[in-house]
């Protein structure tokens, strides 16, 4: 008789908190307690033993992923008996990492401490971020479109544009060029850009980076985001929990940003507490949320790796794509 096919297994080894800090090993921590501070978001406190328990042993498995990539890059072109090219520097490749999840989720902290951390490695002293938000369509555009309520939504991204980026990244060429998007003016500025020149990491967060596109119906296939990743991150959590970290960043940020009257949101600094809430709430369910269940939520299982967080931002569980 054949076998039964197991479709119980999962693509993912899944870790407890405890199995997964065992992971760092002997890897001494990097970053010094002010280096930390430096990483946190407004007024939030990141505690160093969730850097230590964490986010040292996945930069330990980034930097063993990046060097076993390098080898295979000089491999080929050993192949392509490039050395030429690989001892003017031409030869380098990038190794990107996507780190994809819900708005609030805490993808720019995370992104943030995994840049200082793989930066502490010997073999990738360069490591840049770019956030996804500089490629959102600029606000007149979005307005003219019907789409302010939709900002963060497939369809409000200038996804060639992206698209263009990263086909300029992996091609090699020298600085390449990234929009930048304000908070403060919740809009994406005009001439204002961050270069990337030749880093050993680059690692792009956003909560789109993990989407697919549909199909072309001229035939003319479209490459996804995560084409260019050699690396993915989801960040998870649950739907009410992440509601509450996006209402305290709004009020956090109600009593700092927006009380400055240039800021767009300058108006919500003048509400009530219970109102400002209220007004947090609606953008988060209105906007926010039907994004993570529709748009990004079902990007979570494209990942290599997710991080599943509970109420105060620890991460309870790691789950590892198996290779
Ligand atoms: N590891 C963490 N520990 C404590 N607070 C965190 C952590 N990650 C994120 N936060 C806080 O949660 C909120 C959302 O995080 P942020 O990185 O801004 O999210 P995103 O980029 O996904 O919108 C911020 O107020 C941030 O300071
Ligand atoms: C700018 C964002 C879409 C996040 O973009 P990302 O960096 O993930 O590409 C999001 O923070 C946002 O502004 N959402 C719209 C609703 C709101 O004001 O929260």
């Amino acid at each position: 008789m054949d076998r039964p096919i197991d479709h119980g297994l999962s693509p993912y080894r899944a870790f407890s908190r405890n199995e997964w800090a065992q992971l760092r090993r002997d890897t001494p921590m990097t970053l010094r307690p002010d280096e930390i501070t430096r990483l946190e978001g407004l007024g939030v406190h990141l505690s160093i033993k969730e850097v230590e328990e964490i986010y040292l042993p996945l930069s330990r498995l980034l930097s063993l992923y990046v060097a076993a990539t390098q080898k295979l890059f000089r491999a080929m072109s050993h192949f392509l008996d490039a050395r030429d090219a690989e001892a003017n520097g031409e030869g380098k490749m990038p190794y990107i990492i996507g780190v994809a999840g819900s708005v609030a989720v805490g993808k720019s902290t995370t992104a943030r401490v995994l840049q200082a951390l793989l930066a502490r490695w010997p073999n990738t002293p360069k490591v840049d971020l770019v956030t996804t938000d500089g490629f959102l369509l600029p606000n007149a555009i979005l307005e003219r479109e019907g789409l302010m309520e939709k900002k963060g939504f497939p369809e409000s991204y200038d996804l060639s544009l992206l698209l263009r980026f990263l086909t300029d990244i992996k091609a090699g060429r020298r600085p390449v060029r990234a929009p930048l998007y304000s908070h403060f003016f919740y809009d994406v500025m005009p001439d204002q850009y961050v270069e990337i020149d030749r880093p050993d990491i680059l690692i792009v967060e956003g909560l789109n980076v993990l989407q697919t596109t549909r199909p072309p119906k001229d035939g003319k296939a479209i490459p996804f985001v995560s084409d260019f990743f050699d690396f993915s991150v989801y960040i998870d959590g649950d739907e009410d929990v992440i509601e509450r970290w996006y209402v305290e960043r709004f009020m956090r940020l109600r009593s700092t940003a927006f009380t400055d009257p240039l800021s767009y949101f300058h108006r919500y600094s003048k509400l009530t507490e219970d109102e400002a809430k209220a007004t947090a709430l609606s953008i988060w369910r209105r906007i926010n949320l039907p994004n993570l269940q529709d748009n990004i939520l079902p990007t979570r299982q494209r990942a290599n790796l997710i991080l599943s967080k509970a109420g105060d931002h620890e991460v309870a569980e790691v789950k590892l794509r198996r290779l």
